[in-house]
């Protein structure tokens, strides 16, 4: 186990430190014209409303009942922690989600069994308007749009930790992560690979009354089954082939401070029992003892998937779900907010040491603009690395440069560029393109491609990391 996959960081806190149903643009106006633009909401003392939304159900079991909205989303689903709880067998635990975003109305199926049927459609995405259907199994719900209309809970801050932003989605975060960070309650991060789950995490800690304690990271994807129990939760001398002597587990090891469970969706299932434990009674047992003894953390963990569809598939325990979701931050794409991208790029360039006489053409407008129209799968680490590589160059680099050059083509030999960075240059982009080639050819199955390039998975996820590649 390298030191990376287990981090220990003490002490103090550093200061800085759609597929669419029939889309009806009535609806989608109406919302927009009482959900300010992001772009309009960029200053602190801005108080985004958001349009007041129903959902009735007019068809199936509960025919009658209302549900209105209190902010932007509902989640619909048989499980009693979703906003909007409908008791039917035929409708899945987590069945959907309705949100009002940018755009308008929006409902997303979460990987339900019987789907969901937007006014005879069935969608994974659909917009909705005033008086849409939504057939979920037995149960037809009706949209509506109510008159009035909730305030979004906004941070005043633009930084949190290390994370920045100015956009109403970041600053939706904050207010939750200042939540998060006042109450010593179990958090659910999520959100795609490089949108500041880890980071989130960390400042959380380091503003909460643990943060002179230790904050420990465990990331269950990067560690095979068999070590991650003993990892979590310790072992006895001789419990295993190997155990040559006792040793604490991260619980343990981080008594009264933090651990941090990242990708907590692939953790194994004879673990999530395991888990559920700990947060419920507060103690674990390591591998070949017969005592439970009692523990004092706190638990934070992050995902890229959503864990309510692993739910509904039966891969992920819903109990556990219950006690890991006491706070869902969901961290938002770099998509959802491009307004954010010029505070991004200063801060990451100020933090890469650039000096600004020299690049200057990672400043202009029209360099930020074709930022702001990139797609970013990768998100802040993929801009990141991006302005890494400008930065050797001292050039506002093309962004898709790296694919740019056809397969097999002669490697351009530049002369006038010292060996290093043409050589780190080569280098990036064949691992790039390997490992891009190689998740495709295993349908993203992180296992199995870490096996055909015959490297451990640790490191896999490592390269794939760096180069923004989400699995
Ligand atoms: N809002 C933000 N402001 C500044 N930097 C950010 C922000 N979001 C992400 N970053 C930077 O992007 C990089 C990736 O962040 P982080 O590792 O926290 O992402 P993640 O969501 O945990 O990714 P993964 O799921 O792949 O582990 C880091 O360098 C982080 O500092």
């Amino acid at each position: 186990m390298s030191v990376s996959d287990r981090t220990r960081i003490d002490g103090p806190p550093g200061e800085s430190k759609d597929k669419g149903a029939r889309p009806d643009e009535e609806g989608a106006e109406a919302a927009l014209h009482v959900t300010l633009p992001y772009e309009q909401a960029r200053r602190p003392g801005d108080l985004p409303t958001v349009r007041r939304f129903r959902l009735s159900v007019v068809e199936g079991p509960g025919a009658g009942t209302v549900w209105e909205s209190t902010a932007d989303t509902c989640s619909v689903g048989s499980h009693p922690l979703n906003d909007f709880a409908v008791e039917d067998s035929t409708v899945s635990r987590f069945h959907c989600e309705v949100r009002i975003g940018p755009k308008g109305p929006q409902v997303k199926d979460l990987d339900s069994l019987n789907g969901v049927i937007v006014d005879g459609v069935q969608v994974v995405e659909g917009i909705l308007r005033s008086g849409s259907l939504l057939r979920l199994g037995r149960v037809v719900l009706r949209f509506d749009f109510s008159a009035e209309s909730n305030r979004l809970p906004l941070s005043e801050l633009t930084r949190f930790g290390t994370l920045v932003g100015t956009s109403v989605a970041m600053r939706g975060c904050f207010a939750m992560m200042e939540r998060a960070s006042a109450r010593d309650v179990t958090v659910l991060l999520e959100g795609e690979t490089g949108t500041g789950k880890s980071q989130a995490a960390l400042a959380i800690h380091q503003a909460g009354r643990r943060r002179d304690a230790a904050f420990l990271v465990v990331d269950c994807g990067a560690i095979p089954p068999h070590i991650l129990e003993s990892e979590l939760f310790g072992h006895e001398k001789g419990s295993f082939t190997g155990a040559v002597s006792r040793r604490a587990g991260v619980f343990e090891e981080a008594d009264g401070g933090t651990v941090f469970l990242d990708e907590i969706g692939e953790l194994p299932p004879e673990l999530q029992p395991k888990l559920l434990r700990v947060l419920e009674n507060r103690e674990i047992r390591r591998v070949g003892s017969n005592t439970y003894q009692p523990v004092d953390v706190r638990l934070i963990a992050a995902t890229h998937r959503d864990l309510r569809a692993e739910v509904n598939a039966g891969r992920f325990r819903s109990d556990l779900f219950f006690r890991l979701a006491v706070l869902r931050i969901a961290m938002p794409s770099l998509r959802q907010r491009p307004e954010d991208l010029p505070l991004l790029v200063s801060g990451i360039l100020e933090s890469l040491g650039a000096d600004p006489e020299r690049t200057g053409a990672l400043r202009t407008q029209e360099f930020l603009s074709r930022l702001r129209h990139a797609a970013w799968p990768g998100n802040v680490r993929e801009l990141r690395n991006h302005l890494e590589r400008c930065l050797v160059f001292e050039d506002a680099l093309p962004l898709a440069e790296e694919d740019s050059r056809p397969e097999g083509s002669p490697l351009e030999v530049d002369l006038s560029r010292p060996y290093a960075e043409q050589r780190r240059r080569v280098v990036d982009d064949f691992e790039r393109r390997y490992l891009r080639a190689l998740l495709e050819k295993h349908q993203g199955k992180v296992a199995q491609a870490a096996v055909t390039a015959g490297m451990d998975r640790v490191h896999f996820y490592r390269l794939l990391r760096r180069h923004g590649i989400k699995p």
